[in-house]
C-alpha cells in the first residue's frame, strides 16, 4: 500500500481498490475502567458529511445524551492537513472552533492524544477531556457505548432505549457484516477506486447489496431492519441510505440507480425516520454533505457540486 502524506489521498491497494485502514483507538467507557461514565467529561468531534460521525450523532440523540456528551461540528471541506475547525476554514456555514485547544485540525487532537500517532486523521473522535486522549475513533463501537455506557444517568425513557438488544444480536451481526462491506463502505470503495475491475467490482456489489436490503424491508413493508423494533441496523443504513442520491449517485458514480426510483421500500424506509424521528433529521445537513463530497481535488477538480437532486429527500 502506498503511503499518503496528504490526508484527502485515500488508501489504495496496487490492484487500485480502496481499502479502509482500521480504527485505532478502541477503549469502552465502563464503570471501575480507565473511562468512567460521568457527565461532562466526554466530547465528541463530528463533520456533518461523515456517515461514520453520523452514526454517532444519531446514537447520541436516541439516547439523550446531548446534556452528558458535548460535540463540536467541523468543517466538512478537508484541506492537505485534514478536518479542519472553523478558523483553518471560516468561509465555510455552520462549522465551529474547537472548544477545548483551539486546534486548528482534527490532527492535533491524534498528536495530543499521542505525539507519534501515523494512521489516519478520522472522524468521528470521542474525546476525554478528563485524561485529554481519545477514547475511541470508531464508529460502530461509539454508538455500543452509548448504547448503554451512561444508562445509570438517564431518566428511564431513554436507558430502556436499546438499540443492540440481545435477542436480536444475531441478526444484527449478521446483517452489519455484509451492510458494511456491500453498502456502508461499498460506496467508498466505487467512489475512491483507481481501476476500472476495482470500480466496477465495488459497484456491483453495493447494488447486489441494496437489491437485498430493498427485499428485507419489502417483506409487510417493514418499518425496521431487523424485528419489529429500531435498533443500530437502522442507524446504519440510514447514515448512508441519506447520502446516496445526493453525493453517491453522482460523485461517486453509484449510479445503476437512485434510492428514489429504485429502491421504494428503502426510501419509504428513509423517509419515515427522517420524517417522524428528529434524532435522524436533526445530524443531517445536505449542504455540507454536497459541498465535503464534491470538495475533492483529484476527483473533482472544478469543486463545483450539483443543483439536484430536488428535493434532497422526498416529502413523505
Ligand atoms: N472506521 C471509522 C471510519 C471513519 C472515517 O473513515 N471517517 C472519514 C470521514 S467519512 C475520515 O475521517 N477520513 C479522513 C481520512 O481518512 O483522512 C469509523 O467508522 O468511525
Amino acid at each position: 500500500m502506498a503511503s499518503e502524506t496528504d490526508a484527502r489521498k485515500f488508501p489504495i491497494s496496487d490492484d487500485g481498490k480502496f481499502v479502509r485502514p482500521p480504527s485505532t483507538f478502541t477503549n469502552k467507557i465502563e464503570k471501575g475502567g480507565k473511562f468512567e461514565p460521568e457527565k461532562d467529561r466526554y466530547h465528541l468531534y463530528v463533520a456533518y458529511v461523515c456517515p461514520w460521525a453520523g452514526r454517532t450523532l444519531i446514537a447520541r440523540n436516541l439516547k439523550g445524551l446531548q446534556d452528558i456528551v458535548s460535540v463540536t461540528v467541523c468543517s466538512s471541506r478537508m484541506d492537505s492537513k485534514g478536518w479542519r475547525f472553523d478558523d483553518a476554514d471560516p468561509d465555510f456555514p455552520g462549522s465551529e472552533l474547537d472548544p477545548l485547544y483551539g486546534s486548528s485540525h482534527i490532527r492535533d487532537l491524534y498528536f495530543k492524544a499521542e505525539p507519534n500517532f501515523n494512521g489516519r486523521f478520522t472522524v468521528p473522535v470521542l474525546w476525554d477531556k478528563k485524561l485529554e486522549t481519545i477514547v475511541n475513533n470508531e464508529s460502530s463501537e461509539i454508538i455500543r457505548i452509548f448504547n448503554t455506557a451512561f444508562n445509570e444517568l438517564l431518566p428511564e425513557e431513554y436507558a430502556k432505549l436499546d438499540l443492540y438488544p440481545e435477542d436480536l444480536r444475531g441478526e444484527i451481526d449478521s446483517l452489519n457484516e455484509w451492510m458494511y462491506n456491500d453498502v456502508n463502505n461499498g460506496v467508498y470503495r466505487s467512489g475512491f477506486a483507481r481501476s476500472q475491475e476495482a470500480y466496477e467490482g465495488a459497484v456491483k456489489g453495493l447494488f447486489e447489496g441494496l437489491d437485498r436490503t430493498e427485499k428485507i424491508l419489502a417483506d409487510g413493508s417493514k418499518t425496521y431492519l431487523v424485528g419489529d423494533r429500531l435498533t443500530e441496523a437502522d442507524v446504519r443504513l440510514f447514515v448512508t441510505a441519506i447520502r446516496f442520491d445526493v453525493a453517491y449517485h453522482g460523485m461517486f458514480k453509484c449510479n445503476i440507480r437512485n434510492i428514489r426510483h429504485g429502491y421504494p421500500n428503502i426510501n419509504r424506509w428513509m423517509k419515515n425516520l427522517y420524517w417522524n424521528n428528529k434524532s435522524f433529521s436533526e445530524p443531517i445537513n445536505f449542504q455540507h454533505i454536497k459541498a465535503s463530497y464534491y470538495h475533492h481535488p483529484a476527483y473533482n477538480p472544478t469543486g463545483i457540486h450539483p443543483v439536484g437532486p430536488i428535493p434532497a429527500i422526498e416529502a413523505l
